[in-house]
């Protein structure tokens, strides 16, 4: 049995339609893929984003702003997206356990992620939330919102971002790794979990979204997985993607992939921080990572898709 970090990707969750209906049936969708790593005998522990819904709920809040109903701060809205796709994920997993006849309990858990308050993230914005806007909107979206700041995503449009630190320490890793013991299938740090500082005996919310990739590296590295499993909309990770000479990777090691994180070769709003946190999941633990498609899960299980990372190999395998 192996003890699995699942991280899920935006197209876990999220399809064109943003409705709770949508969401809860694309997450049972991937409830059904998940359940083939516990009939594979896996003990899994589910992480997930939460980029478009903290996105949107900020956007609900600030229009129904009022003294008397005001607007809740990035770090509640983060919790209040954990709690409510945690909700959909709990139920989802439960219902594909009594599906195939598997007797195993699912527990969301609101989880803390430590970040420093002096991380330089805090001055430069880079975490892309809500919805993507056309070139052509961003000046009246910008007028509506003069303290946004706007980026463009990857190619997928404009969205705003918002500080992004790095995660230090999963704050209730320790009962994590008692719920792991006790075989239940935990769902941890969503959304990257809510970003806190430590001050004395209190724990500080902060206004930033953590990158749900580096957390979920970061809790696989605490409770001592055996592997990290992050799963996207790419059959796996290609050198020069996009381009004519694209190839993708079927196992590399961290050495060479680091030379090509160092020189920049990924993209920065998708593909770069996937790559580096499942680096430093091989660095620390020694255990393979492997990056794949959500479609994908059978064959990832056998070996035969997504891209495995790992300590040492010899020379990069392309498919
Ligand atoms: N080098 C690369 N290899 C594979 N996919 C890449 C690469 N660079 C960018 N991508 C894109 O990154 C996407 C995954 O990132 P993203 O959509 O941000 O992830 P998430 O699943 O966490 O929401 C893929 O669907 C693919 O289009
Ligand atoms: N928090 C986070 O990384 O969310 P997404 O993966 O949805 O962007």
């Amino acid at each position: 049995m192996a003890k699995i970090v699942v991280a899920l990707g935006g197209n876990a969750i999220l399809s064109k339609d943003a409705s709770a209906e949508a969401q809860m049936k694309a997450v049972k969708k991937t409830a059904q893929e998940l359940i083939k790593f516990i009939k594979n005998g896996d003990q899994l522990i589910i992480t997930h984003g939460n980029g478009p819904q903290v996105g949107n709920l900020l956007l609900q809040q600030s229009a129904a702003d009022s003294k008397e109903n005001p607007a809740m701060p990035l770090d509640t809205c983060g919790a209040m997206t954990q709690g409510s796709i945690g909700y959909w994920f709990q139920n989802a997993m439960k219902e594909a356990l009594l599906n195939n006849g598997i007797d195993k309990d699912v527990m969301a858990i609101i989880t803390q992620t430590i970040v420093d308050e002096n991380d330089p993230a805090f001055l430069n914005p880079s975490k892309p939330i809500g919805p993507f806007y056309k070139e052509a909107e961003v000046p009246e979206i910008k007028a509506q919102h003069p303290d946004w700041q706007i980026i463009e995503d990857a190619g997928r449009g404009y969205r705003r971002v918002v500080p992004s630190p790095k995660p230090l320490v999963i704050n209730e890793y320790p009962a994590i790794q008692k719920v792991v013991d006790a075989g239940i299938i935990p769902i941890v740090s969503g959304g990257g979990g809510i970003p806190v500082v430590r001050k004395g005996n209190q724990l500080i919310g902060k206004e930033a979204v953590i990158d749900k990739d580096f957390s979920a590296s970061k809790i696989a590295q605490l409770i001592d997985a055996d592997k990290l499993i992050i799963l996207t909309s790419a059959g796996g990770v290609f050198y020069n993607y996009g381009k004519s000479n694209q190839v993708e990777l079927k196992e590399v090691g961290v050495n060479e992939i680091q030379q090509h994180i160092d020189a920049n070769e990924f993209a920065k709003g998708s593909m770069m921080p996937k790559v580096q946190a499942a680096v430093s999941f091989v660095k620390t633990t020694g255990n393979p990572a492997v990056i794949g498609d959500l479609a994908d899960v059978q064959e990832i299980i056998a070996g035969n898709k997504g891209t495995t990372i790992v300590k040492e190999a010899i020379e990069s395998v392309v498919k």
